[in-house]
């Protein structure tokens, strides 16, 4: 990796090169990394009249508060992400603003899309931390910005929890591009590192074992529309999981057996759905459709074009 220049906010631009180690020649020019743009975070000072005190826009030097740095940060990570995987440009794919506000009210224990920007609270400390401190939450919520500008998917009903759902795929989508494209058992969990600080392990959500938090549903029949979105999206999120490293439904709820196809075809399939196919009023059934018909549209194999099928059977969305 060479440095080829540095940033207005001082942070270098790095070059990845692939160098020939017996006489230095530069062999291939890696992608280079694409830099963020557009960020502008707010500081609400623990009130919630939006968006609050502009603190740092793109470009500028860090400040003294780690937690705005940080979610800047993650900001970065979530644009370079979307660039690099999906050669999005932003929340609208034109370069929008990714306008995100911390500090939201007093021990509050949410993050949420407003329809315009990102809005975190600062945690309770025990049940979570700082929310903004989080890759994957912060890829959920400007994910939410994705999605309105794209499929809109209705946020109640079946398309609610396929909103929730593309949120929580591409929030540890982005967690695993962050990681340096490995995959670990923190891309299954949902909001893992600021969820119970005083407890190891765990995680707000499971996409792996969506019945492990107690509430969500990994079983298409037994979806109900009063189910909360939050908890809805575990049927899509279990799809992705299986979809992306095969197997079967953890609870045997079904007998399918999947065939793994790997997390970046299964993101492009899904971000492909999601950007270009469905509608506002998409349901579980028609996602299988479509997701199908992404595969077939990026030209993947009838093997690969089965496992997404197989991946909806095994969650019963028939
Ligand atoms: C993983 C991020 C997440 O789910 O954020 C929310 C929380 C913590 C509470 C209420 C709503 C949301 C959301 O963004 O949907
Ligand atoms: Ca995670
Ligand atoms: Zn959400």
């Amino acid at each position: 990796v060479t440095v080829k220049g540095t940033q207005a906010d001082g942070t270098p631009i790095l070059d990845k090169v692939l160098v020939n180690a017996v006489d230095g020649s530069v062999v291939a020019r890696l992608p280079t990394i694409h830099t963020a743009k557009n960020r502008e975070l707010h500081d609400l000072k623990n009130k919630t009249t939006l968006p609050g005190t502009t603190v740092r826009t793109e470009g500028q030097a860090a400040t003294s508060d780690a937690v705005v740095n940080n979610n800047y940060d993650r900001l970065g990570t979530t644009y370079d992400a979307y660039k690099e995987l999906f050669n999005r440009d932003s929340l609208d794919g034109s370069g929008g603003k990714l306008i995100s506000s911390v500090h939201y009210s007093t021990k509050y224990n949410n993050a949420y899309w407003n329809g315009t920007q990102m809005v975190y609270g600062d945690g309770d400390g025990s049940t979570f931390s700082n929310l903004a401190n989080s890759l994957d939450v912060t890829a959920h919520e400007l994910t939410h910005g994705v999605t309105s500008n794209t499929s809109n998917l209705e946020y109640s009903g079946e398309s609610g929890g396929l909103n929730e759902a593309m949120s929580d795929i591409f929030g540890n989508v982005v967690e695993y591009y962050g990681a340096g494209k490995v995959v670990s058992d923190n891309t299954w969990k949902v909001g893992e590192d600021v969820y119970t600080p005083n407890t190891a392990g765990d995680a707000l959500r499971y996409m792996n074992d969506p019945a492990k938090d107690g509430d969500s549903l990994d079983y298409y029949p037994d979806y109900t529309s009063g189910v909360d979105v939050h908890y809805s999206s575990g049927i899509a999120n279990l799809a992705f999981y299986l979809l992306s490293q095969g197997g079967k439904h953890p609870r045997s709820k079904t007998t399918v057996s999947v065939t793994a196809i790997g997390i970046e075809k299964a993101a492009q399939i899904f971000y492909r759905a999601n950007t270009q196919i469905f509608t506002a009023s998409t349901t579980f059934a028609q996602a299988k459709q479509w997701t199908g018909q992404a595969a077939q549209d990026l030209g993947y194999t009838q093997a690969e074009i089965s496992a997404v099928a197989d991946a909806w059977s095994a969650v019963g969305v028939t």
